[in-house]
């Protein structure tokens, strides 16, 4: 960058501005080169050399750059890093800006795109098991608007939610990027602000309308104001980051609020639903469940486990597939070969219509469409169809004239690049064939020619050759060149080089112009064939993206069905009472990781009813509760999502919302001390859970002193009890809770059973009925090898309090007359009966202004407010 203000560094300038806070690429021949502050985090970002490029009001300006051609894998990790880049390409070559403004004409940029993490389209930048969404929140008086789109699908969904439920809904939806108006005060962190003006209801209508060429939406469903609000501010920054060039956006479909079980983010988190809780994939549920053989089904079973139904129909309807394919294994297993071929066509199709396809993506949509065809042929032979399946196979065929157009028109493996041809197939087009063959003709006349020069100078190592400067030439070595430099030769001098000297001849250069101007002619047809291609893709684009949609669902079908064979699962039965009967149950992700050690997983049955709701769960540590509680949670969740789940059998009363808590968790991050956050997430559940949600609570209390943590233990196991009213497992360390059955007639005892053995403590892992009959905390600390002297210290001590407790009655001491929680609402209430006694037993006549005086006083001590001023 030269100094002062030169054209260049006011070009720069001009860009960077537009770019506001992305990182700006700005094109240099063959680099993409950043300046000053991007430069410097580029070259932090992606650890590569900063170094400086002229100077800038007398300080040198710091510059980093990356190689055109690979710029999609720095683009990836800077993207990664949580950047957004702005793309400023050369929009005029050089010989272009020579032209209009002489020699020192600066070539023109402008930023074609912008590459962020909510609107890549790039094969290499996406992960292919993954959806990668971008979000718009528009906060409406009492609601909040949510527009979601996978652009690399194009699939778009609104919603709409109360404002404390904006969390819970982006914790489902997972995300890359959310965009807001600007200025809105509860908008998430991160969230990137765009003008207001985008996010009204109209302008989203509006904008809704012109891009599907509709003149009302009603064919879509129903909008409200937040949902046309938030797609407006989505489409207008969609616009904003193509630069005009939209990607795929197919029509958007409403989300009914209550069509799905409601999960919140600690409940995804601690359920490690589709991520660990290490952040990544593995060791997660949809880790240990996913059998997809497609991208696509992947990302698809991935919406169901965040997003599971609540409606059995719809429920009954993904299982009865499942359990069609479970029953036909060489059913299943033909289907399964024929989606492992099967390429993302949702993609491709994404891509193309985003003006970023190739031959390759055309090629794959010729392939998919075409076995998607043969999947129709081989469903349609079975009379048995489950519903689900009758209802997606008309999405299998119907492309037959485009399929056909595009087997004739690509060769078998059409190349990603289209610059140099050859994608487009041999008997496709004649006159394309022709100019081929003049090409072909021209190559086999410049061999003849070679030949013929050689009779003609007797030079038996004349060669012609071509390259990319000169043509074709002619080559001889050094030693011959004298002959061909004569006036009278027929050959004209090009070049010398050091062994060898190059010439033409009029004969050469009339075939080399042949050649050349037929390639040319026939790039520019095949040129002409691809946009026609592209241009009937995106006349049966929504068509084509059901197709993409039903072969996902098939395949997610067929995966459950897989996973379901492999582990012994069963069919659940869903029912719309409060029960949860669960037989033989086992947690998937920990029965996998045992297995790799060759160890058996203990199955559990659960069977919780109306009568018998609660169940409060004590034992060792390390018995197991934590597993019990889980397995069960994932079990309603795997079955509402229409899977198998991991038992011998399962009647799953439909739940509306799942809960699950584990005492103190870690979340430092939020700037919360752990037992705020357990108290924050207990609050909740209290208030949202209804009878028809099932709660787990995972020590509930531990984060606080012991006194304390029983007490609030105590009161929320009483609370779920006599108010909430849901199935809930409860599972604690505090012995004294079990007197809770005294009073709660649908609370019953349980524990993971131990047994010491010769000193040694094993855990069964088992669940029995009763409570607990000790801690065993020390035996487990043994077993987890704390050191000998620090055991026997903790003996003596366990040994005098439990000797205390025996005297003093203990922790629970004094609680054997605690009312109940209902009972103790109504001791207030009688409190306030007696002051009313006592007023009414007051004869006002008869009082001294002193007696009425002191009365007053009377009944405020009594009220328990004395000391008053
Ligand atoms: N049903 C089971 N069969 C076999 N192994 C199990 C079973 N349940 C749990 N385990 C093993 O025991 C370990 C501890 O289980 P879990 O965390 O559920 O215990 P916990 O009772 O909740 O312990 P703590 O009270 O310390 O939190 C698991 O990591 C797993 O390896």
């Amino acid at each position: 960058m030269a100094g002062g203000s030169t054209p260049m560094m006011q070009q720069y300038f001009s860009l960077k501005e537009q770019a506001g806070d992305c990182l700006l690429f700005y094109r240099m021949g063959d680099f993409f080169e950043l300046f000053f502050d991007d430069a410097k985090t580029a070259a932090g970002v992606l650890d590569i050399a900063l170094t400086t490029r002229g100077e800038n009001a007398g300080e040198p300006v710091p510059m980093c750059g990356v190689p055109v051609h690979s710029a999609d894998n720095y683009l990836a990790r800077l993207i990664r890093a949580g950047c957004r880049v702005a793309i400023a390409e050369q929009v005029e070559t050089p010989a272009e800006a020579k032209a209009r403004g002489g020699s020192k004409a600066l070539v023109k940029r402008d930023i074609v795109r912008f590459v962020t993490a909510g609107t890549l389209t790039e094969d290499t930048l996406l992960e292919s098991r993954r959806a990668n969404v971008l979000a718009a929140l528009a906060p409406l008086r009492e609601e909040v608007g949510i527009a979601a789109i996978d652009i690399s699908t194009g699939e778009m969904a609104l919603e709409c939610v109360a404002p404390e439920g904006v969390m819970a809904a982006l914790s489902r939806i997972g995300p890359a990027e959310v965009i807001v108006p600007e200025g809105w005060d509860d908008a998430p962190s991160e969230a990137i602000e765009r003008p207001r003006t985008t996010f009204s209801s109209d302008e989203g209508e509006a904008r809704l309308k012109s891009l599907h060429g509709v003149a009302t939406l009603d064919a879509f469903g129903a909008f409200g104001r937040a949902h046309l609000a938030a797609a407006g501010g989505l489409v207008a920054y969609l616009e904003h980051v193509g630069r005009g060039t939209m990607p795929l956006v197919l029509p958007p479909r409403v989300r009914e609020p209550g069509g799905h079980l409601a999960m919140d983010e600690a409940t995804r988190s601690s359920l490690e639903i589709t991520q660990s809780s290490t952040g990544a994939r593995k060791g997660s549920l949809i880790d240990c469940i996913d059998r997809c053989l497609t991208g696509a089904g992947a990302r698809l079973l991935s919406e169901d486990l965040s997003a599971p139904l609540a409606d059995a129909g719809a429920i009954r309807e993904r299982l009865e597939a499942v359990e069609w394919l479970f029953a036909d294994a060489l059913l299943r297993d033909d289907l399964r070969r024929a989606l492992r071929a099967l390429p993302d066509i949702g993609r491709a199709l994404g891509r193309v219509v985003a003006g970023r396809g190739s031959p390759r993506d055309l090629g794959q949509l010729r392939d998919g469409l075409g076995e998607a065809r043969n999947l129709h042929d081989l469903l349609r032979q079975h009379d048995s169809l489950p519903a689900l399946f009758t209802r997606l196979l008309p999405h299998l065929s119907g492309h037959g004239a485009l399929c056909e157009l595009m087997t004739r028109a690509l060769v078998a493996a059409p190349p990603t690049e289209r610059g140099s041809g050859g994608y487009i197939a041999e008997g496709y087009d004649a006159s394309l064939d022709e100019l081929r063959a003049i090409s072909k003709n021209g190559r086999r006349a410049i061999a003849a020619l070679e030949q013929k020069y050689r009779d003609e100078t007797g030079i038996s190592t004349l060669k012609i050759k071509h390259n990319g400067v000169l043509g074709y030439f002619i080559e001889v070595p050094a030693r011959h060149a004298d002959k061909l430099m004569e006036a009278e030769s027929g050959f004209t001098h090009r070049q010398t080089m050091k062994d060898a000297v190059r010439f033409n001849a009029l004969a050469l250069h009339e075939e080399a112009s042949r050649i050349a101007e037929a390639g040319g002619r026939a790039l520019a047809a095949e040129e002409a064939h691809f946009e026609e291609l592209v241009e009937r893709t995106i006349a049966s684009k929504e068509a084509i993206a059901a197709t993409a949609q039903a072969l996902a669902r098939i395949d997610v079908s067929a995966g459950q069905a897989e996973r379901a064979a492999e582990g012994g699962w069963v069919l659940p039965d869903i029912r719309e009472d409060n029960a949860l009967d669960v037989k033989g149950g086992r947690h998937p992700v920990v029965e996998a990781a045992l297995a790799t050690t060759g160890e058996r997983f203990v199955a559990n049955d659960c069977t919780l009813s109306a009568k018998d709701r609660l169940w409060l769960i004590g034992g060792p540590n390390m018995g197991g509760k934590s597993t019990f509680l889980r397995q069960n949670a994932l079990i309603v969740l795997l079955a509402q999502a229409g899977g198998f789940v991991p038992a011998e059998a399962a009647s799953i009363g439909i739940v509306d919302r799942l809960f699950s808590r584990v005492g103190a968790s870690d979340n430092l991050a939020r700037g919360r001390s752990t037992f705020m956050v357990e108290m924050v997430e207990t609050a909740a559940i209290l208030s949202q859970a209804t009878d028809r949600s099932f709660v787990i609570l995972d020590e509930v209390g531990r984060g606080t002193s012991t006194y304390d943590g029983l007490a609030l233990a105590w009161a929320v196991a009483e609370s779920v009890h006599e108010t909430v009213r849901c199935r809930c497992l409860f599972a604690t360390h505090y012995h004294e809770l079990s007197r809770l059955a005294e009073t709660c007639d649908a609370l019953s005892l349980h524990h993971a059973r131990a047994r010491e053995w010769k000193g040694d403590l094993v855990l069964l892992h088992e669940l029995a009925e009763g409570p607990a009959d000790r801690s065993y905390g020390l035996a487990v600390a043994r077993l987890a090898g704390l050191p000998k002297p620090v055991i026997a210290r903790a003996k003596t001590i366990l040994d005098k309090l439990e000797k205390g407790r025996k005297e003093t009655g203990g922790l629970g001491a004094g609680l054997g007359e605690l009312p109940l929680f209902a009972a103790a609402a109504e001791a207030q209430e009688e409190q306030c009966d007696t002051l009313r006694e006592t007023l009414r037993g007051i004869d006002v006549d008869a009082l001294s202004p002193r007696e009425a005086l002191d009365m007053l006083y009377a009944l405020k001590r009594e009220a328990g407010e004395d000391g008053a001023g």
